[in-house]
């Protein structure tokens, strides 16, 4: 936590909600002086001009601590909202650098979680830190000090009621604490459910699952709840017991007091300036319970944000003295006896993989399912890096290029078509925002999406939140026009023809060739289908990781046996055209 408000806090307006705070403390604790006085040499002696001078004070004193109290909740309210902002960005900007492994390490739900929830807790304490944390202490220890000064013997019930309150609050956190630190926890849960059922949604209804994920929910809400009303009933025990303590402690100050001034050892005005003493010493041991409240789920909140913020990610970016620069150089992309694990694996997910292809040329990627073909074009965008091996892309081996450099070098349409809420143009100039209308309708054209887009009403059409508005082959077309919209070296299709039909794919792969601003560029397509391969300058054949064959249709068609089994297959489902 203290690490977040070193990091975050702005000096200057932290510096004046503290200052409006001690300006708003002293007002409140000079209040019960004047009062004090006023009965004591103003009402007593009947001094009229005394009250009226004393009434003025306490009048422009309460004045000023009013203003004090709202300009230190306002610094103290926009810094906190500050901070909130801040840790969303540093969250959001950090998980961007994530790849699968960190995300997966932490758990999407929880760095949603995190970055909402947890923030929200972390801007709870920052407000009540500048505003009561700080406050309560200080309004306290000032506050016995000046009770014991105006009557050292009634300040002796202070003795019992404050270790009594004390005993009382370290009973409830206890308790209550260890419960707020599980309600994080357990909202993690509650959203993993939750969007695990909205994403699965269709399946779950496919298979009649319904009952079982309402249950599922259920279970995880109903522990959420429990756990939630636990700790507020340990909350709620503690503020009718303070205020118990509270009003026994005014009643023994009251009896004790009278009779001191029935013994004439004290005066009225003393006993009235001293019960409003015992009243803010009191209040502000209970501001203080409500603190510690709050404080360990902030803690426990700030610790999962750190725990992001801190998260080491595999690939970086290489040191700027190591780094190399980019060059115009004409394409090039090489994988020198490239080996790779994923982490716990035993098995290599890619086994010596050694190719080269050059400008112009397609390198396409053939294998069964599980095979490694993900992999491979992952590795090409250092989604991870390899276990051993190099690989290369303009001669310049990727883990010397930052990544931005590295994602200018390549374009890529995941195996997923991924597109964000928005319109045609929008998803568009995501991949090369200074793309003009017409540009725009070129590659709709190549990646034959043109006449869908048309009739779905052009490049204003809206696309909803991940293109649902669109089939899986509409998406998958949309996603190649935006990657080949992005001037690039590397173009790569991960499996993206896969939705398309065989008309479909044949006339965007003759387009794809035939476009000129492609035409130099290195193309890896990766694919199920050998007619989608076919033409390929170089085609890998992958299973299990291992490299089969490398070589074009012709001579992998003669030689090479896991290829003619891949076309065989083929053939007998009616699956290839034109092998
Ligand atoms: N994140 C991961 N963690 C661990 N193992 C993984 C991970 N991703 C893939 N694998 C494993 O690596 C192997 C290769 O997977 P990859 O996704 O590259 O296959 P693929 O050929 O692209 O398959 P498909 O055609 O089904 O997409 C598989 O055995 C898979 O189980």
């Amino acid at each position: 936590m203290i690490k977040i408000a070193r990091k975050n806090l702005a000096v200057i307006p932290t510096i004046f909600a503290v200052v409006f705070l001690l300006l708003q403390v002293f007002c409140d604790l000079y209040l019960p002086t004047i009062t004090a006085d006023l009965i004591d040499k103003g009402v007593i002696n009947h001094d009229l001009a005394y009250i009226k001078h004393e009434g003025i004070m306490m009048l422009l004193v309460s004045l000023v601590g009013l203003v004090a109290a709202a300009l230190n909740t306002f610094f103290a309210s926009t810094q906190a909202m500050s901070v909130g902002r801040k840790l969303r960005k540093q969250v959001f900007d950090k998980v961007m650098r994530f790849s699968n492994k960190e995300i997966s390490e932490l758990g999407d739900s929880s760095l949603i979680t995190r970055s909402t929830n947890d923030v929200v807790q972390v801007q709870t304490v920052m407000f009540q830190t500048l505003r009561m944390m700080l406050q309560s202490p200080i309004m306290m220890i000032a506050a016995i000090v000046l009770a014991y000064h105006r009557e050292s013997k009634l300040t002796m019930i202070f003795l019992i009621s404050l270790p009594v309150l004390a005993v009382t609050v370290v009973i409830v956190m206890s308790q209550a604490v260890p419960l707020f630190r599980s309600i994080q926890k357990k909202t993690d849960r509650i959203n993993l459910v939750f969007r695990e059922g909205l994403t699965g949604v269709r399946v779950i209804r496919a298979f009649n699952q319904d009952e079982r994920e309402q249950n599922r929910f259920n279970t995880v809400n109903e522990d959420y709840t429990e756990t939630g009303i636990k700790a507020f009933t340990w909350v709620a025990f503690l503020f009718p017991t303070m205020t118990l303590i509270l009003s026994l402690t005014n009643v023994a100050i009251i009896w004790y007091g009278a009779h001191l001034i029935a013994n004439q050892t004290m005066q009225v005005g003393n006993l009235i300036s001293f019960l409003t003493y015992a009243v803010q010493i009191l209040f502000s041991f209970m501001m203080l319970a409500m603190v510690f409240v709050f404080v360990p789920r902030g803690v426990a909140s700030a610790r999962r944000i750190n725990e992001v913020l801190d998260y080491e990610v595999a690939v970086k970016d290489p040191k700027p003295s190591e780094q190399l620069r980019l060059t115009s150089k004409a394409p090039r992309l090489q994988f020198d006896h490239v080996n790779f694990r994923y982490q716990g694996a035993e098995k290599l997910s890619l086994n010596n993989c050694d190719f080269e292809v050059t400008s112009g040329q397609t390198l396409a990627i053939i294998g069964g399912t599980g095979s490694g073909k993900s992999t491979l074009v992952n590795l090409i965008e250092r989604l991870f890096d390899p276990e051993s091996g190099q690989i290369k892309i303009n001669g310049m081996p990727i883990k010397r290029l930052s990544q931005h450099d590295l994602h200018t070098l390549v374009s890529i349409t995941q195996q997923k078509a991924v597109l964000f809420a928005g319109t045609i143009r929008s998803n568009m100039q995501f991949g090369y925002p200074n793309a003009s209308d017409e540009e725009i309708w070129h590659v709709l054209e190549v990646a034959q999406a043109r006449d869908f887009v048309e009739e779905a009403g052009g490049l204003d059409a809206i696309v909803e939140q991940d293109g649902a508005n669109f089939s899986g082959g509409q998406r998958q077309r949309l996603a190649i026009a935006r990657t080949i919209i992005k001037p690039a070296s590397i173009y790569i299709f991960d499996d993206s023809f896969s939705a398309l039909d065989f008309k479909t794919d044949a006339k965007l792969r003759q387009a794809l060739k035939a476009d000129s601003k492609l035409k130099d560029a290195v193309k890896v397509i990766v694919a199920q289908r050998v007619s989608t391969v076919a033409d390929a300058d170089l085609i890998l054949v992958l299973e299990d990781g291992e490299l089969l064959g490398k070589g074009d249709h012709q001579s992998l068609k003669a030689n090479n046996q896991t290829y003619r089994e891949i076309i065989a297959s083929q053939i007998q489902k009616g699956v290839t055209t034109n092998a």
